[in-house]
């Protein structure tokens, strides 16, 4: 499917869903409302998927593996050779995220969209040898970028054919916080120094350079703030543009996704901008600990449940949320409602 394929395939939330999942909520035996975000969810859900019968038994994780060339400017605490390590570390699940999902049943898929190396990993999908450093050219061209999403896209159609119910954006990229922070800030029309934080633990120094980089390569671009795959191929990342196209397949298929944190949260912003409706099949999970993550959240109009100063990526924070989602399912599957209990118990809460 194409980007332009996918985008025209999105549609409205199913409103009589959403109706038959609130009615639901209402009629379990418990004060209502009282499970707060755990319900919108799986309204929300229903939604999405077009039915009241919320089933969320496989999920998968996409992780966009891809390198980014503004790393020569020394804006990151370690080598661009992590990226590759920590890749195929997905395949031997031995990465944080692999850990997680092994714990509550979900499964990773790490995704080559363009490392500077080959590896284990597929590369079916990749698009580049990394990308070009931004201080001095363009990230990407154009049509590189719109790869690099429809590589996304065919992810959402390659799970939602395994039979995955909901998916969550993941990825591993050395200095993609670097291109998160470049891409928000010109999408949010804010100062860099506001939108950049300390990616994996870098120093005072080093963020310096990273927020002089970040204005470099924006006043070299000159990225247009009204285009946001513009935005996405001058000052963006191949691991972006893949999360990018996970948000569109996934709303192009009728499939949630649900956003880890900072550089999740930007590859959301580029589809929201692409497409205002997409933003209904997006599911927040956390609030990451990089400084501008709220301001994202904030524009893309998210409330995230989980408040726990993480900072990871990988698609960490989206698989803490997973065990909440199952908790909120086995309540609105499992419990009695007003009808088949003694119903004189609960009257007032009615
Ligand atoms: C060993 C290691 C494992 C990681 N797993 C995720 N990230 C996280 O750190 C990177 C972004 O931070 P920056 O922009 O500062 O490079 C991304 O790959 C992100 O997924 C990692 C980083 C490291 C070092
Ligand atoms: O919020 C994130 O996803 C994040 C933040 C810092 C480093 N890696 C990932």
């Amino acid at each position: 499917m194409t980007l332009n394929e996918a985008v025209k395939k999105i549609r409205p939330l199913d409103e009589k869903a959403i109706e038959g999942a609130k009615k639901r909520w209402d009629s379990i035996a418990k004060p209502l409302h009282s499970l707060g975000e755990l319900e919108n969810m799986l309204i929300q859900i229903a939604g999405i998927t077009g039915t009241p019968d919320v089933r969320v038994e496989k999920k998968a994780v996409v992780a966009m593996c891809a390198d980014n060339g503004v790393v020569e400017e020394g804006v990151t605490q370690t080598g661009q050779e992590v990226t590759a390590i920590v890749a195929e570390n997905f395949l031997n699940g031995a990465t944080t995220c692999c850990v997680m999902c092994r714990q509550c049943g979900a499964e990773l898929f790490p995704v080559d969209v363009g490392m500077v190396v080959d590896t284990k990993v597929r590369t079916d999908l990749k698009v580049a040898y990394g990308t070009k450093n931004m201080t001095k050219e363009p990230a990407m061209t154009r049509e590189q970028a719109i790869k690099g999403i429809e590589a996304g896209i065919a992810m959402a159609q390659e799970l939602k054919e395994k039979g995955y119910q909901v998916l969550a954006t993941g990825e591993m990229g050395i200095g993609n916080t670097t291109t998160s922070s470049a891409v928000a800030s010109v999408l949010l029309g804010k100062p860099v120094e506001d939108m950049t934080g300390r990616g994996a633990g870098l120093s005072g120094e080093g963020l310096l350079r990273k927020i002089n980089a970040i204005k470099k390569a924006i006043a070299l671009n000159n990225p247009d703030r009204s285009d946001a795959i513009d935005v996405l191929a001058k000052v963006g990342g191949y691991d972006i543009a893949g999360m990018t196209g996970v948000y569109i397949g996934g709303a192009a298929l009728g499939m949630p996704v649900v956003m880890d944190g900072f550089i999740s949260c930007v590859a959301a912003l580029v589809a929201v901008k692409i497409c205002p409706q997409i933003s209904d099949y997006i599911i927040a999970s956390h609030v990451s600990k990089e400084p501008a993550a709220h301001m994202i959240l904030k524009e893309l109009d998210k409330e995230a449940v989980i408040h726990a100063g993480m900072c990871l990526g990988e698609g960490t924070g989206a698989v803490t949320l997973f065990p909440l989602i199952d908790l909120s399912c086995a309540v609105y599957n499992s419990m009695s409602t007003f009808g088949d209990i003694n119903v004189e118990q609960y009257e007032e809460l009615k």
